[in-house]
């Protein structure tokens, strides 16, 4: 902002509202408030029936290119280049840059624009720097004694010493003099006593009139105390040859002259006078303003001002001072100081008078601006409208944030350096994930940035943040990251939902898990264990090795939809089978390999609407087309199931919603079955590749550690004398076989990483600092690395499932295990997960011996790309049968 624009408009219309809103200004934010609320953007305004002014906060598209104010105030300039016609005829005072008009507003401005280039507010910061460190020493004091201070009377000392110090190389130390005659002549001017009477708007509604007799209403003596002062200065500066740091613009003007021939002394000294004065009081109120609205909202929201603190003794440490630089380099300070100017800006009305006739399209019509027609944007209203500022009566600095890329390095939290459109995922595509997350969190430590395209994302392994993050603050981190699937029935998927929806939903499908039902299921699991052990033992005799993860894809489809669907698919385990290359292609699509998988975490708004089809392909077509044909098949027979979609179906439609104070079903039979549908498919595919992947993964574990092997087989027999056959209850008493299982999700948790997204401010402490979490924040545990934490787990490549024994584990915090997530929003099929995995890795090892072969990899890799569940690679053992079979 210039000092041209910073008074446009007459004294009155300045407020000082944390300290004495006046009856003025408080009828002007009443009628702002009319305006906001029919949400006009544009009305008519008769001002004492002479000039009708055009008032608008319109940023909305005009032709679908420019906004209104856009087109006044910057397109279409040359049309609007004055303030309303307030003819004064008092010396100095009409000559200021805020009442000029024209090709003379031009010359006098383009003469005073050079008062303010970088060379020259850089030499002015060391004088303001001056004044602020007498300020601060007046600061210590009250601080000591009182321990409060008058915001306003404190600031306009402070910024009436900054202006004369810099405009006029002027020390005058109001900070030690409150009854000093500049304060309080210049408080006079911003606050006379004329404001509050009818007077104050004589020069509005009759300009003319005002030029005649009014103008001593304004011209007052406290105004003239200003002329004068400036008036002997310059008349000492004549004398002298002294060079000062002031803003010089004699020196400017005489030049002018000499490129233009046309300006006299006279008339440049009363230039130079009315633009000295015109600074002075204008770099006065509004500066002074600002500073104690700045002061007011930092008071009523510390973690803002804590925020501020902090960064400023970051700051310190490379700059060593406050300085020029200093302050340049601070964006925090800049969105805070904007938001406080949104939120109060000192000038309540910004306006421009219409020099030549124009008209706009606007809605469904045209208006017409005359020439001499006042247009006026309201300041105060505009900042407030709801449109263009979401919750326009929170303080919110966030609102300023130009490029997220500060956003960690503000709060000192280290991190990899972005890079513009991709933050940190450039690349990511070629990279091995697991490998990749190690290494960042051995770089960066426990808590570090990260940028998913522009989007701030929080890396932590820090277990004590991980808890209250997961848990404990729950209600602040209740979603994952902002997919706004349209497919139906993908877009219901419990993991891509989003608050209230995700709750009912969630605990709509939380019975499916019961003990009863797992127990129930855990039947129907052994009968596809029975299946598989026949698959095995085939090829046991034949081969004498298998490839883990294609067998154990097709044991963990058919469990899946056994159990959840009540379906029993033949043929399973033929490598050509649909339901595995479809569920496969998935969990492993081409793109993952290509940039292209980066859309929907670096810009998910982009990835709704062009990218979905990467995802919506026609292999998970197949799953939504089965699962359809399956419901319908079902709606018309009588049949009872027992199944996941029969208890999600039922649970699903008992939620009600309250209408007209009655309840009545929360969704019509449409939505619960595209609800039913959307948790089935989703089932089908989280509980397929996972579970796979982990008996994959544990069978190369145990054919790598033949000790560990044999143990668990003793105990599988030892435990069969008690329970005759592998079932529910044998599994759930063999302890070491929950170790093993463990272990394995550690050493090789698949979800690779775990989010949710900031749905409410928060902060925590974190070691010598805070950590500021703003909503929409992403926070992410990188799974793999955590479990691979030497603090967490010490020789952490040794494969020891004795790190679960009852003592170690209690060594230990939960929160370092995040194999199935944590908190409310955990892994929902975690017990028939584990019942799975128990069930058939106990009938397995019951029967078949694992060993390596030729092929068996020393360490089990796992594919390259952008994956987020791991994919073993080569995952190829030995089998035999045990003899004892
Ligand atoms: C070894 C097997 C499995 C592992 C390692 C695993 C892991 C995970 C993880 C890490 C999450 C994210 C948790 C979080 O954000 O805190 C998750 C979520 C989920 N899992 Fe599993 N999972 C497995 C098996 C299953 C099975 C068998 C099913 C279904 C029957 C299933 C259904 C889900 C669903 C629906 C969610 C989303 C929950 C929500 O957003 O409320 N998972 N799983």
């Amino acid at each position: 902002m210039n000092c041209g624009d910073v008074c446009p408009v007459p004294m009155r219309d300045i407020p000082q509202l944390p300290v004495e809103p006046r009856p003025n200004i408080l009828l002007l934010l009443l009628l702002y408030t009319h305006e906001c609320a029919y949400n006009h953007h544009l009305l008519a305004w008769e001002t004492g029936g002479v000039l009708t002014e055009s008032t608008w906060n319109d940023l909305t598209f005009l032709k679908k290119k420019d906004g209104l104010i856009k087109a006044t105030f910057v397109k279409d300039f040359d049309h609007f280049v004055d303030r309303r016609n307030l003819n004064f005829r008092k010396k100095i005072v009409r000559k200021w840059l805020s009442i000029l008009k024209g090709q003379e507003w031009k010359d006098i401005r383009s003469s005073v624009t050079p008062a303010f280039t970088t060379g020259k507010i850089k030499r002015m910061s060391l004088l303001i720097k001056d004044c602020v460190a007498k300020l601060c020493s007046t600061f210590k004091t009250v601080a000591q004694s009182e321990g409060k201070m008058d915001a306003k009377l404190t600031f306009s000392a402070l910024t009436m010493d900054v202006i004369a110090r810099c405009a006029f190389g002027l020390k005058i130390d109001t900070l030690d003099n409150k009854d000093d005659p500049f304060i309080k002549n210049a408080q006079f001017i911003f606050n006379p006593p004329s404001s509050k009477t009818p007077l104050s708007v004589l020069n509005f509604m009759y300009p003319k009139l005002f030029a005649m007799i009014g103008e001593s209403l304004f011209v007052t003596k406290e105004l003239k105390f200003f002329f004068e002062l400036i008036e002997n200065m310059m008349r000492e500066r004549a004398q002298s040859e002294q060079m000062r740091p002031s803003l010089n613009l004699r020196g400017k003007l005489t030049a002018r002259r000499c490129q233009c021939g046309h300006l006299r002394a006279e008339e440049i000294k009363e230039i130079v006078m009315g633009q000295s004065t015109l600074f002075m009081l204008a770099g006065f109120d509004t500066t002074a303003t600002t500073l104690t609205n700045t002061c007011f909202q930092l008071a009523r929201n510390p973690d803002i001002q804590e925020k501020l603190h902090e960064t400023i003794l970051r700051k310190l440490d490379d700059y060593g001072d406050v300085c020029h630089e200093t302050v340049q380099d601070m964006p925090y300070l800049e969105q805070i100081i904007q938001e406080v100017l949104r939120f109060y800006p000192p000038v309540l009305r910004i306006e421009r008078q219409c020099t030549k006739d124009i008209s706009y399209d606007y809605g469904n019509g045209r208006i017409h601006i005359k020439k001499g027609m006042i247009v006026t944007v309201p300041a105060y209203a505009l900042h407030h409208m709801e449109e263009y500022y979401p919750e326009p009566e929170t303080f919110d600095p966030e609102r300023y944030v130009t490029s997220t890329f500060n956003y960690f390095s503000d709060q000192g939290i280290p991190g990899p350096k972005p890079v513009p459109l991709f933050g940190n995922m450039w690349g990511i595509w070629r990279k091995n994930i697991s490998e990749h997350d190690v290494t960042q969190v051995k770089k960066y430590g426990k808590v570090f940035g990260w940028f998913d395209g522009p989007q701030p994302n929080l890396w932590i392994t820090d277990v004590e943040l991980i808890k209250a993050i997961f848990v404990k603050d729950f209600d602040h981190f209740a979603d994952r990251r902002t997919i706004n699937f349209k497919t139906k029935v993908v877009r219901k998927w419990l993991t891509v939902m989003r608050g209230q929806e995700w709750k009912d939903i969630r605990s709509s499908v939380t019975p499916a898990f019961t003990t009863g039902k797992i127990k129930r299921m855990s039947l129907l699991i052994k009968d596809c264990v029975d299946k598989l052990n026949n698959t095995i033992n085939a090829v046991a005799q034949s081969e004498g090795k298998m490839n883990a993860k294609l067998t154990f894809s097709a044991f963990t489809m058919d469990v899946i939809a056994r159990c959840a669907f009540g379906l029993k698919i033949d043929n399973l385990g033929d490598k050509d089978d649909p339901f595995i290359k479809n569920a496969q292609f998935i969990f492993n699509p081409p793109t993952m390999k290509t940039p292209l998988i980066l859309l929907p975490f670096m810009y998910p708004k982009l990835f709704s609407m062009v990218g979905e089809s990467l995802f919506v392909t026609k292999q998970l077509k197949f799953f939504l087309q089965l699962l359809e044909n399956m419901l319908r098949e079902r709606a018309q027979s009588e049949q009872k199931y027992n199944d996941f979609i029969e208890v999600a179906d039922e649970a699903i439609s008992e939620f009600t919603k309250k209408v007209d104070g009655k309840p009545v079903p929360m969704w019509s039979p449409e939505e619960i079955k595209e609800i039913v549908m959307g948790q089935s498919t989703l089932f089908m595919l989280a509980g397929f590749d996972t579970t796979a992947t982990t008996l994959t993964n544990t069978c190369f574990q145990l054919a790598r550690n033949p000790d560990i092997q044999e143990k668990l087989h003793e105990t599988i027999l030892r435990k069969l004398e008690d329970y005759e056959d592998v079932c529910h209850e044998m599994v759930q008493d063999m302890p070491y076989l929950e170790q093993i299982i463990h272990e394995v999700l550690r050493f090789y948790p698949p979800a690779l990483r775990i989010e949710r997204q900031c749905t409410k401010d928060i902060s925590y402490d974190y070691g010598n600092g805070r950590v500021y979490i703003k909503k929409g924040v992403l926070v992410t545990v990188p799974v793999y690395a955590l479990h691979h934490l030497e603090e967490y787990y010490p020789d952490h490549e040794t494969f020891d499932p004795e790190r679960w024994d009852q003592e170690n584990k209690a060594n230990r915090s939960p929160y370092s295990f995040m194999a199935f997530g944590s908190g409310p929003r955990n892994c929902v099929g975690m017990r028939f997960a584990m019942e799975e995995l128990k069930v058939a890795i106990s009938a397995l090892v019951q029967q078949f011996r694992f060993f390596p072969v030729a092929e068996t990899p020393e360490k089990l890799r796992f594919d390259d790309g952008f994956q987020t569940a791991l994919q073993p690679i080569n995952a190829i053992v030995g089998i035999e049968r045990r003899q004892s079979n």
